[in-house]
C-alpha cells in the first residue's frame, strides 16, 4: 500500500460524500454517546468564528435540541465558550457562529492574565518562550478552561479535529487536540464546508480562511501559510486524488513528522515508531 493510500485508510476519509448523511452520522454519535453515560448532561466546545467549530457547534446544537425532545425534559445542554486572548480580531464571526448555532449557554474566559502569568513564572525559572511556543500555550489554555466548565456541568470536551488537520498534525499536542469526543473526525476541509453550506450557515464564515490565530507577531495567520501547502491540495490528497509532487512531499512530510500527535503516549508495547 502507498503512503497515500496509508494516509486515506488510517484517517477514514470518503472520496465524496452526501453532506445530510454525515449531519446524521455526527448528530446520532453525539447523541448516542449522551445517552450511555446517565451522569453527562452537557458538551463544551471552544468557539473561534472559524469554520471547523461552527461546524461542530452547530451539530451539537442539534444532537441536544434532538435529545431533549425525544426525552421530554431540558436535560442536555450545549455550552459555547468564547476564549479570547485578549481582544479578538475576528470576534465578530465568533457572534454569528453563536447566533448560528443558538447555544442554551455560552462563556466567555479570557486566557490573557492565565497566559501572561505562566509565561512569566518561566521566565523566571529561566525558560524564554518563543511567540510560536506561546501560541501553543494559549491552546493548552482554552483547554483547561473548557475542561473546568465540563467539570462544572456535568459534561464533555468537543474537539473539532478532522482529517485535514490530522494529517499534518496542526494543533497543539494537548491543546486544541485534547478532547472528549471528535465529531468532524473522518471530514476533510471542503466536506465540512459542504455541511455548513447544507446547514444553512452564514457563507462568509464557511468561506473564511482557516487559521489557527496563535501568533501575535502574524494575527491571523493563515494555516495554508504556517504549512506550505493549500487545503486544496490537502483535501484532494485525501480524496485519493493526483496532487503535484511537491504538494505531495509536503503534505507527506508534515503527515511523517507529526506520528506522535496521532498515537497515545508511547511505551515499551509501542512499536509503530520503530
Ligand atoms: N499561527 C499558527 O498557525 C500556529 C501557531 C502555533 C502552532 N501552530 C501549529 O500548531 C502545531 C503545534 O506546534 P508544535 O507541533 O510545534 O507543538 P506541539 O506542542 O503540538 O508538539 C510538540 C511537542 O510534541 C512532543 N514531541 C515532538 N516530537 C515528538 C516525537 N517524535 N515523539 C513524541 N513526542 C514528540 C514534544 O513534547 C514537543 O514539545 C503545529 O502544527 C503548528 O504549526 C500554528
Ligand atoms: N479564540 C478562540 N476562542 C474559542 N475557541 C478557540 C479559539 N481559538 C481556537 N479555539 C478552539 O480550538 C480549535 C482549534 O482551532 P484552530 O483554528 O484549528 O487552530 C477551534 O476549533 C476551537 O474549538
Ligand atoms: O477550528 P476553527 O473553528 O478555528 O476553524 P479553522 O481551523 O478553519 O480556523
Ligand atoms: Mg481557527
Amino acid at each position: 500500500m502507498d503512503l497515500q493510500a496509508r494516509v486515506i485508510k488510517e484517517l477514514k476519509v470518503k472520496p465524496t460524500i452526501d453532506p445530510q448523511e454525515e449531519i446524521r452520522r455526527s448528530i446520532d454519535f453525539m447523541k448516542e454517546y449522551l445517552s450511555k453515560y446517565s451522569f453527562l448532561k452537557s458538551m463544551v466546545l471552544g468557539i473561534s468564528g472559524g469554520q471547523d467549530s461552527t461546524l461542530a457547534g452547530k451539530l451539537a446544537q442539534m444532537a441536544v435540541d434532538e435529545l431533549n425532545e425525544e426525552i421530554g425534559e431540558d436535560k442536555y445542554s450545549f455550552i459555547a465558550v468564547r476564549l479570547p486572548y485578549g481582544e479578538q480580531m475576528d470576534e465578530s464571526d465568533a457572534q454569528d457562529a453563536i447566533n448560528f448555532m443558538k447555544p442554551a449557554k455560552v462563556y466567555t474566559v479570557n486566557i490573557k492574565g492565565a497566559v501572561d502569568a505562566s509565561v512569566s513564572a518561566l521566565k523566571q525559572a529561566g525558560i524564554e518562550l518563543t511567540d510560536f511556543q506561546k501560541g501553543n500555550e494559549k491552546a493548552r489554555e482554552r483547554m483547561k478552561a473548557q475542561y473546568s466548565i465540563a467539570a462544572a456541568e456535568s459534561g464533555i470536551v468537543l474537539g473539532t479535529d478532522h482529517a485535514a488537520e490530522a494529517i499534518t498534525g496542526f494543533y497543539t499536542k494537548h491543546g486544541d487536540g485534547a478532547c472528549d469526543l471528535m465529531p468532524l473526525y473522518r471530514l476533510n476541509k471542503r466536506q465540512g464546508r459542504e455541511m455548513l453550506k447544507v446547514l444553512g450557515c452564514p457563507e462568509h464564515l464557511y468561506k473564511k480562511k482557516p487559521t489557527a490565530d496563535l501568533e501575535e507577531n502574524k494575527p491571523q495567520l493563515p494555516d495554508e501559510t504556517a504549512l506550505g501547502v493549500s487545503y486544496e491540495a490537502i483535501d484532494d490528497y485525501l480524496e485519493g486524488k493526483e496532487v503535484t509532487q511537491t504538494e505531495k512531499e509536503k503534505i507527506e512530510s508534515h503527515f511523517l513528522r507529526s506520528e506522535h500527535k496521532r498515537h497515545d503516549a508511547i511505551s515499551v508495547y509501542d512499536d509503530w515508531w520503530k
